[in-house]
């Protein structure tokens, strides 16, 4: 019991999804004495369900969070696991399977409403009893619960988008990760002139600002302006890519943030976007459209200073016509944006 309480303080003490999911298959791997445990992403990708391991800990050793190996992949197919498809088809609160080495692999998927996009896979050399069974369901509803109140803060109210504070978290994590990855690459002789050659993956950040949206709340009033800001933000998530990260900023204003991305694709996902927004229909509103700017992030670069480069690509394609999206790099490079290096951060004119 006093391993139980110890647990929960451990659980409810984060205010982060990633230490949370470590604390859960810490709580649970100890709980049931298993071999292994991890928590599984549950994602739909056009119809079909894939599940994509997040956090893992094997008995004896520090619980650890998953990279994706292949992170325009979105896992494995739900159907390569039959008997965890079954559980999700018959909305069960658990299936337990033994395999051909007598492993018995315990399946819990979180449930909201009728969805769960999130799993708990707990493997053990010994059947489950039912007051292992129990003992975990418990923990599993309270980081359920845990699980909805950080989404509750980390989310923007009228959009369900991530909100400002997130991005702050998120982008320093992705400067983070990048700068690790920078530092641990050494180039042999002729690498460098073979990447500059060929296209590198980036990160890249972009701000999105709807045209005219004043006019919209204007004419039309401020509910159909919310319902035009709810639409805009349907097509942010329908058009990036899982892996990207969708923020609203604050007004009439997005933030996208795209991961391991040439700059063809970025361009070619941003302006997707873009039409799709032009294509659609608004309810009574009728044609809305966007203006984007965009830059690449630099692990070596403060947040402020890549924003203000987005900025300024935006307040191109603002003063230029609008509905269009500027790269940062393009505009600088065609003379069309100055910098001036001052300190270590760039200043426009
Ligand atoms: N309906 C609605 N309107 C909002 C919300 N947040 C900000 N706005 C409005 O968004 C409008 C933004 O107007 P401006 O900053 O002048 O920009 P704009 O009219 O889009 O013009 P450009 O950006 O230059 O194309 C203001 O009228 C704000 O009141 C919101 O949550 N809901």
């Amino acid at each position: 019991m006093d391993s139980l309480l110890k647990h929960m303080v451990d659980m409810t003490g984060h205010r982060d999804h990633t230490m949370l999911d470590i604390s859960v298959i810490s709580a649970v791997q100890e709980l049931a004495c298993a071999s292994l445990a991890r928590v599984l992403t549950l994602a739909s990708v056009r119809g079909q369900l894939y599940v994509r391991p997040r956090a893992v800990v094997v008995a004896g050793q520090p619980a650890r969070m998953e990279e994706n190996p292949d992170p325009s992949s979105p896992g494995e197919p739900i159907a390569n696991i039959p008997a965890l498809a079954g559980c999700i088809a018959r909305h069960e609160a658990f299936v337990d399977q033994v395999d051909a080495t007598g492993n018995h692999t315990l399946w819990l998927p979180i449930w909201l409403g009728d969805k769960a996009d999130t799993c708990l896979e707990i493997v053990n050399p010994t059947p489950y009893t039912s007051d292992t069974i129990h003992i975990i369901g418990g923990v599993l509803s309270v980081y359920r619960n845990f699980q909805n109140l950080l989404d509750y803060s980390e989310r923007d109210s009228l959009t369900g988008l991530l909100n400002r504070k997130t991005f702050d978290d998120q982008l320093a994590k992705m400067l983070l990760a990048s700068g690790a990855e920078q530092d641990s690459l050494t180039l042999p002789p002729g690498e460098q002139e073979r990447r500059q050659h060929c296209q590198e993956e980036k990160q890249w950040l972009a701000v999105i600002d709807v045209d005219h949206f004043k006019h919209v709340n204007d004419r039309f009033g401020h509910l159909y302006g919310d319902e035009v800001l709810i639409l805009i933000a349907n097509l942010l998530t329908s058009s990036f890519r899982a892996q990207d990260r969708v923020f609203r900023f604050g007004g009439e204003e997005f933030v996208v943030l795209l991961r391991s991305s040439t700059l063809d694709n970025a361009k070619k996902i941003i302006e997707r976007f873009r039409l799709n927004v032009e294509q659609h229909d608004f309810p009574q509103v009728g044609k809305v459209t966007v203006s984007v700017g965009f830059v690449a992030i630099s692990a070596y670069e403060a947040p402020v200073v890549i924003l203000g480069r987005a900025d300024q690509a935006l307040y191109y394609a603002k003063s230029h016509g609008r509905n269009m999206a500027c790269h940062y790099d393009e505009l600088v490079s065609g003379g069309l944006l100055q910098t001036v290096e001052s300190n270590d951060t760039a200043e426009f004119f």
